[in-house]
């Protein structure tokens, strides 16, 4: 028989998480479901690990930089230490009962397994059904897209997974896919000495992001000894058991002793039982309103709604949705035109809102201003590293900015300026009259707007 309660969370990554805590906190009764990690990719495989392995690369670099500014260095780097620190401060050799634990003392009932929508308020957990009165949340976020490539399917290759996993670098790897994880971990592998290819089917890296951040990423890549092969995709690939052989459509060939595929993610939601609450199994992602609600007593978020691939986001819709499930006064509506986001490669780049493309294609009155940070005060005193840019995209008509990019030595820091601009349509106008603290890197922001 089914047991009652009032909300069921399929998927307890960062936003399953937090929304099963915080419902249950208010005292609702909560089930939480969870076949892997509680936490999801982003403690175990993502941003946290990765951010680490960042850092140490990046302390590489900078040591370097010591040179002609502070004297003279000499570094070794060495992977054991970032190896061991992912397993034991950031993973805790991937077991979950810390947040399993934090979890139930919040009040949520813990069920290990797939859960699967059996009806319109249904869900089956384990061996026991769940009846809901208010709702079912759908955190299941997404899986490493693997591209149907001649022959990868059987062979070794790395997703973000093996990757965060692993204890030693190997001396040569392939990174298929030049986006967000493909350039991040690119960066690091490069810093430790690894000799990578990095193979991306579009003309350049990070398309999603302004051109100039293409151009920017790749150089500083390449600085560290990264190979590209652009508007190139794999058509074959083989493993003889040593080494990865990829056969590119260009007609050229790479080889590397390791294979990690980055080329994106997708959804994982055709055994979810989506059909029986009429929402398509074969959808790209879950479609949301306002309140990220998919249907009548069912909210969706995080990766799955498909708005952006971003812990943060998954924290922000749980926000929504946990407000809008307690029927709070004012739960507010949400709002993606200031999504903000940061690659973490060295120069870091922020960016928040359109870009200067999508802004065009969307019909707006465009004007954009830019400012290379080695020009400003801040970024020649900085010297060695110094590289980046700011842009910005100012929609004419209404006197706002409407997206911007803020790459440098602090680039995602110094974003956070023009995301509170771009969130909150702060006049141009107003912008150019504010004070820029003396010599800071945001300082440039100031420069920039001297376009409008
Ligand atoms: C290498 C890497 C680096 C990243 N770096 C950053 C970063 O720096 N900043 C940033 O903002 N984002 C980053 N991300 C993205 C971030 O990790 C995700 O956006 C975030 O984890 C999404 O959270 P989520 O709760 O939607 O999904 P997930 O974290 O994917 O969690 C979903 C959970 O649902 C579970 N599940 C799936 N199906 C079912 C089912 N049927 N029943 C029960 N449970 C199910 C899964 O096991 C999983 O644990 C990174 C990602 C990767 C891979
Ligand atoms: N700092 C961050 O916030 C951060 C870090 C890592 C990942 N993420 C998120 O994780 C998600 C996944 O990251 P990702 O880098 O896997 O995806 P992505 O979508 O950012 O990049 C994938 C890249 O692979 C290329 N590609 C696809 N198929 C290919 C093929 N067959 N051959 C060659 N190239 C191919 C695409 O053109 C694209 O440039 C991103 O959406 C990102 O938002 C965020």
């Amino acid at each position: 028989m089914a047991e009652q309660v009032d909300v069921v969370v399929v998927g307890l990554g960062v936003g399953g998480e937090e929304t099963s805590g915080r419902l249950a906190e208010a005292g609702l009764n909560v089930v939480g479901v969870e076949p892997r990690l509680v936490g999801g990719e982003c403690p175990y495989y993502g941003c946290i690990p990765s951010k680490m392995m960042i850092r140490a690369g990046n302390l590489i670099a900078e040591t370097r930089r010591v040179e002609g500014i502070a004297g003279t260095s000499t570094v070794e780097p060495d992977w054991a230490p970032v190896a061991k620190r992912i397993r034991e401060e950031a993973t805790d050799n991937w077991n979950d009962q810390v947040a399993v634990d934090r979890l139930v003392r919040k009040g949520v009932t813990f069920v290990r397994g797939r859960g699967t929508i059996t009806g319109p308020r249904t869900v089956q957990a384990g061996d026991q059904e769940y009846e809901v009165s208010r709702g079912i949340v759908i955190a299941t976020g997404t899986v490493p897209l693997i591209p149907p490539i001649d022959g990868l399917a059987g062979t070794p290759y790395w997703t973000n997974r093996e990757a965060i996993e692993a204890d030693t670098l190997p001396a040569t790897m392939i990174v298929l896919g030049g986006g967000a994880i493909g350039l991040e971990l690119t960066q690091v592998y490069a810093r430790f000495g690894v000799d990578v290819t990095v193979v991306e089917g579009a003309d350049r890296v990070i398309a999603m992001e302004e051109p100039e951040s293409s151009e920017l990423a790749q150089a500083a890549l390449e600085k560290d000894g990264v190979t590209f092969r652009l508007g190139s995709q794999a058509k074959s690939v083989r493993h003889d058991g040593d080494t990865f052989t990829l056969t590119l459509t260009d007609g050229g060939t790479v080889t590397g002793e390791k294979l990690l595929v980055a080329t994106g993610r997708r959804v994982d939601i055709k055994g979810l039982g989506l059909d029986k609450v009429g929402l398509d199994p074969d959808a790209r992602s879950i479609a949301v309103d306002g309140h990220v609600r998919a249907g009548d007593g069912i909210w969706a978020i995080g990766d799955v709604t498909g708005v952006g691939v971003f812990t943060h986001n998954a924290m922000y819709q749980a926000n929504v949705a946990v407000l809008d499930i307690l029927g709070a006064e004012g739960a507010p509506v949400a709002s993606y035109h200031a999504m903000p986001r940061v690659t973490f490669t060295d120069p870091e780049i922020g960016a928040v809102g359109k870009t200067e493309k999508q802004a065009r294609d969307e019909g707006l009155d465009v004007r954009t201003g830019i400012t290379q940070i080695p020009a400003s005060t801040r970024g020649w005193i900085h010297k060695a590293g110094n590289e980046g840019f700011i842009k910005l995209v100012m929609d004419n008509e209404r006197g706002v900015l409407v997206g911007a990019t803020s790459s440098g030595p602090t680039g995602g820091e110094v974003m956070a300026a023009l995301a509170v601009a771009v969130h909150a349509a702060v006049p141009v106008h107003s912008l150019q009259q504010m004070i820029y603290a003396y010599p800071t890197f945001h300082r440039a922001i100031g420069e920039a707007l001297k376009a409008f």
